[in-house]
């Protein structure tokens, strides 16, 4: 079986991306954030409190003939920008791109934090990361791609996310008029249950290559390009007038000017994913006349994460592997 799905950004940012799901029988409509950096597919629901919901669909189990609750079951997640949304197990029919996973866990929201409720375009998330990390407890459930993988032609999925357009997920299938030249596959370490990888190092605008192991998780969830500080600061040391403004939450640049792209390394054989300067800025920063930086540290967060900046200039290709050895594939487009 193959699945494809169009995916579209929220908003004039590029914040985040949502794909349409349908749950339940008769079918209920949901657009859903495709997240390749968390595993729970989460929605609001007719649980989730009135004054915590902003228009967004929800989810009634009752009027689903193929729900069932997983009794004694529940699921509660915490995301690294400190959101969390918590609640209820059910499982049934979802469909995504034409593809029908039946029996799959569908976590309905009791509770889900602010930012959450204020995000009105996004009904929930579809947790794409490993299973190992799924938050169901007692018994841990498995993601979408997990559920529908045997029946998948090949064991992957692609993402290919684009500014100001719509993109695509496919499941099952590598559609090659999605990318120019070659797929450069590098090995993923899930240990913690993450699409980590390590990046090669880096190169800013037509300066030299800088050879630097650079270690992270590629992850649809995440807006930013986030990279270790010496990075960061090579690439704004480069941009007159860029700083580090606490107040706009990092770096910042003046809205007119054009930016270095900013290439990365991927594989063993030298291929690099550059992603345009123009697609560096991300907008108004909310603070004077400047734009925020696409490219910011990772700092204290104990991983690099290749984030919607970076994976918009790529077709990546989530390979969990048919000997189990899974990898990612990256291409430019
Ligand atoms: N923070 C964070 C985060 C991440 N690293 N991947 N997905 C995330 N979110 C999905 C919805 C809210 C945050």
């Amino acid at each position: 079986a193959k699945g494809s799905v169009v995916t579209t950004p929220i908003n004039s940012e590029d914040e985040a991306y949502d794909a349409p799901v349908s749950i339940g029988t008769p079918a209920q409509p949901f657009n859903l954030d495709f997240d390749t950096g968390s595993s729970d597919l989460w929605v609001f629901s007719s649980l989730t409190p009135s004054n915590e919901r902003n228009g967004q669909n929800i989810y009634t189990a009752s009027r689903s003939s193929t729900a069932k609750q997983l009794s004694g079951e529940s699921w509660k997640i915490s995301y690294g920008d400190g959101s969390s949304s918590s609640g209820l197990v059910y499982s049934d029919v979802v469909t995504i791109g034409g593809l029908t996973a039946a029996g799959q866990a569908v976590e309905a929201a009791s509770r889900v934090s602010q930012s959450f409720t204020s995000e009105s375009a996004t009904d929930g998330l579809v947790g794409l990361a490993f299973s190992s990390i799924n938050t169901v407890s007692p018994d841990q459930q498995t993601t979408f791609f997990d559920t529908v993988k045997p029946s998948l032609a090949s064991p992957v999925f692609t993402a290919d996310l684009k500014h100001q357009a719509p993109g695509t997920y496919n499941f099952g299938f590598i559609d090659k008029s999605a990318f120019t030249g070659s797929i450069t596959y590098t090995p993923v370490d899930n240990s913690q249950g993450f699409w980590g990888f390590t990046s090669t190092g880096f190169q800013v605008g037509n300066n030299d290559f800088q050879q630097e192991s650079i270690t992270g998780i590629a992850d649809t969830g995440t807006t930013l390009l986030l990279l270790p500080d010496d990075v960061v600061n090579a690439y704004y040391s480069s941009v007159n007038n860029a700083q580090n403004d606490q107040s706009a939450g990092g770096f910042t640049v003046p809205c007119d000017t054009s930016l270095p792209d900013f290439s990365f390394g991927v594989g063993n054989n030298g291929a690099m994913i550059t992603i345009p300067g123009s697609l560096m800025n991300l907008g108004p920063s909310g603070s004077g006349n400047s734009c925020f930086g696409g490219l910011q540290s990772s700092g204290t967060i104990g991983t690099n994460i290749f984030g919607d900046v970076a994976l918009k200039a790529a077709f990546v290709v989530f390979d969990s592997g048919s000997q189990g050895q899974p990898q990612l594939g990256w291409a430019s487009k």
